[in-house]
């Protein structure tokens, strides 16, 4: 087993969801719910044990639970979005994060931070600066994330910094550099297409990715990774992507985790893997 994901379930006002970068086009309700539970389905498959977060349903965007908090070992950072409609979303991170036995923080105002900003690559923590992370979020979740190398990476016309960048089990980056300071990072494995980079580690040599990035997934697969592709349109048409839909929690990381749950397939790699 290799943790617990927290996840929320679609809420009813999921279509009035903020769009910054993209035109705004219908979302389909009952087939977003069928996508949830199909991305819950991959999770599960992949030997994570689901956990729902209480749901927030004034808050349309809610179902991006990834911004609401930042865990790291035994900590879980409430943050603060620079979205004000989004706030309202961590009142149930909370309750989960004391559930799992976490040791609850918060950014603090003035300062903002959304979880899609914050990348964590073995003991390298990369932070999105951008319209919904500021310089005082990013000083604060260093202090909270105290031993930690922080390093703050500037955005542009990207919503987060996970929009544009994540990495792959054996922590090397792949993503598009056009919105990044690249400056700042080691090599960035550019994609073919922009959902391309986005991965979620579901194991230590396996990455859950959109079905919109074909030929992303083929070039992953040809390396010897294993991935598996969900379809998440409806959560894109809102400038949603995989890593946005959970928070997932390594089972060392939460001392309350129930041991039972789903079978774990748990394949194990001979890669340089920084799989927590
Ligand atoms: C890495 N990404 C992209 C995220 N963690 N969150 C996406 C949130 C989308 C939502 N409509 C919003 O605008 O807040």
């Amino acid at each position: 087993m290799p943790g617990t994901a927290l996840v929320r379930r679609p809420g009813p006002r999921l279509a009035d969801g903020i769009v910054t970068h993209v035109e705004r086009r219908p979302v389909d309700a009952g087939l977003a719910r069928a996508q949830h539970e199909a991305y819950v389905a991959a999770l599960r498959d992949a030997g994570w044990r689901v956990r729902a977060v209480d749901p927030a349903d004034d808050c349309p965007d809610a179902v991006f639970v990834e911004d609401a908090l930042v865990v790291a070992g035994d900590t879980a950072v409430l943050g603060r979005s620079g979205a004000s409609a989004r706030r309202g979303e961590t009142a149930g991170a909370e309750r989960a994060a004391r559930d799992l036995g976490l040791r609850v923080s918060r950014i603090e105002p003035p300062g903002t931070l959304d979880g899609g900003d914050v990348l964590q690559v073995g003991d390298t923590v990369y932070v999105g600066r951008g319209s919904r992370t500021d310089e005082d979020g990013i000083c604060q979740l260093a202090g909270l994330l105290g031993g930690r190398r922080v390093v703050p990476v500037a955005t542009d016309g990207a919503l987060h910094l996970k929009s544009a960048m994540t990495a792959l089990p054996d922590g090397s980056l792949i993503g598009l550099p056009g919105h990044l300071d690249t400056s700042v990072l080691p090599c960035l494995r550019v994609v073919p297409e922009p959902s391309g980079a986005h991965v979620v580690v579901l194991g230590p040599d396996h990455v859950l990715m959109a079905a919109s990035a074909p030929r992303t997934a083929e070039l992953l697969a040809a390396d010897g990774w294993r991935v598996t592709r969900v379809d998440i349109g409806e959560f894109e048409a809102l400038e949603g992507c995989v890593t946005c839909l959970s928070v997932l929690v390594p089972e060392s990381a939460s001392p309350a985790g129930p041991a039972d749950g789903p079978g774990a397939s748990t394949a194990v790699s001979d890669r340089g893997s920084r799989f927590p």
